[in-house]
C-alpha cells in the first residue's frame, strides 16, 4: 500500500450551493472527511454546522487528494481551478479534478489537457437529478476519464451517485451526454411552462392539469417535478432561470460549431433569456412560466404569504 493510499481520503467540494451543498453533505453522511469552498460566508457557515470543514479560497484545498468543482459556469471553474486564488498550482502531482458544473464539452476536453499537463488527473462528471437527489446521494454522474481517474474517484462516486455512466477514456465526453440532458431538460420545463399557461388561460384548474398530465402521456420527468412549484407559487431557486440560459446557450454554441440546428432548444432558450431579461433569473427555473403571465395576463397561483399580502 502506497504512503498515500494509507492516509484518510481528502474530499474538497468548490461551490456549495444547491448542488455542492447537497453533495458535500452527502459525502459526509458516507463518512468522507470533507472541506468545503465557497466564496459565500452563509453557505460555509451552514456546512460546518452540517459537520463539514470549510475555507473561503480553492487555494486552500492543498491538502485534498479529490476535489469537486460544482460552481455554475465555464468562467467560474476556469477561475477556481487557474484564477489567483485557484487550486491547481497547490494541489499534490497525480490528484484528482472532478469537474461536475456544467460546462460546453469543448471546455471540458480542454481542461482534461490542461490539468494533465499540470500532473493531475480529471473526471469530466456533470450530475443530474437535482438538488434533493444530490442531498440523498442518489444523482447520475455522467462521467469520462482515464481508467485511474475512475479507480481514484470510485469512493466519492459511491457516495453521492445511484448511477454512474462511464462514458469513455477521455474529458469531454461526459459533458457532451450532459448537454443532450440539458436540451431534453431546458425545453421539457419551458414546455410544461407554455403548457400549463394555455390550460389556465383555457380556464383549467391547475391543480387539475397537473393530476392529469401526470398520469397521462404528455408526462415528463421535468413537469412532475417542476409544476408544483408554480402550484405552490414558490419560486425559490433549486435551479435557477439563468441555469437554463447557460445551458441552452452552450446547446445552441455546440450545434453551430457542428452545423447541426437546435431550433427547438432555440425556441426554449428565447423564453428563458425572455424570463432572466424580466427580472427573474434568479428565480426558480419554473418562473419562466411568468414570461407567459406577462404576455396573456393569466393569473398563477400564489405562494400562500403572498395571498394573505405578505
Ligand atoms: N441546480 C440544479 O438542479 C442542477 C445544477 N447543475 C449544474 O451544477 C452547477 C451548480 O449549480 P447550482 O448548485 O444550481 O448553482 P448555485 O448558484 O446554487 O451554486 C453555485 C455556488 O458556487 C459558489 N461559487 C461561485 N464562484 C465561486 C468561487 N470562485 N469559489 C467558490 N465558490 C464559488 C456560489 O457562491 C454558489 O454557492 C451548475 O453548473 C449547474 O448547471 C446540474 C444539475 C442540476
Ligand atoms: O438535474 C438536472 O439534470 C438538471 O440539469 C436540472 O435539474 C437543472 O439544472
Amino acid at each position: 500500500m502506497s504512503k498515500r493510499s494509507e492516509q484518510t481520503l481528502q474530499v474538497g467540494v468548490v461551490g456549495l450551493g444547491a448542488m455542492g451543498m447537497g453533495t458535500a453533505t452527502a459525502l459526509l453522511q458516507k463518512g468522507l472527511s470533507v472541506t468545503g469552498c465557497d466564496i459565500s460566508a452563509n453557505a460555509r457557515d451552514t456546512f460546518v454546522a452540517a459537520g463539514g470543514s470549510s475555507v473561503a479560497t480553492p487555494a486552500e484545498l492543498a491538502h485534498c487528494h479529490i476535489v469537486l468543482v460544482v460552481v455554475v459556469n465555464g468562467a467560474q471553474v476556469e477561475q477556481v481551478l487557474f484564477g489567483k486564488q485557484g487550486v491547481v498550482s497547490h494541489l499534490a502531482s497525480g490528484s484528482l479534478i472532478m469537474q461536475c458544473a456544467t460546462v460546453a464539452p469543448s471546455q471540458a476536453k480542454q481542461l482534461g489537457e490542461r490539468l494533465g499537463a499540470e500532473g493531475l488527473m480529471m473526471l469530466d462528471a456533470p450530475i443530474s437529478g437535482g438538488a434533493a437527489k444530490a442531498k440523498s446521494g442518489e444523482l447520475s454522474v455522467m462521467a469520462s476519464g482515464t481508467p485511474e481517474a475512475f479507480s481514484c474517484a470510485q469512493t466519492v462516486l459511491d457516495a453521492m451517485a445511484a448511477n454512474v455512466y462511464r462514458l469513455g477514456d477521455e474529458p469531454g465526453i461526459g459533458s457532451s451526454m450532459k448537454l443532450v440532458n440539458q436540451l431534453l431538460a431546458g425545453v421539457h420545463i419551458a414546455t410544461a411552462a407554455e403548457a400549463m399557461a394555455l390550460g389556465i388561460r383555457m380556464g383549467l384548474d391547475p391543480e387539475v392539469i397537473y393530476k392529469v398530465i401526470t398520469h397521462s402521456a404528455g408526462n415528463s420527468w421535468m413537469f412532475e417535478n417542476r409544476v408544483p412549484h408554480i402550484l405552490s407559487g414558490d419560486y425559490t431557486p433549486l435551479s435557477a432561470v439563468d441555469i437554463f440560459v447557460k445551458d441552452l446557450n452552450i446547446v445552441h454554441q455546440t450545434g453551430r460549431e457542428l452545423a447541426l440546428a437546435t431550433p427547438v432548444a432555440a425556441s426554449a432558450l428565447q423564453q428563458f433569456t425572455a424570463a432572466s431579461g424580466a427580472g427573474f433569473g434568479r428565480e426558480d427555473d419554473s418562473a419562466v412560466i411568468k414570461v407567459y403571465q406577462r404576455l396573456s395576463g393569466i393569473t398563477l397561483p400564489e405562494a400562500a404569504n403572498d395571498a394573505l399580502g405578505g
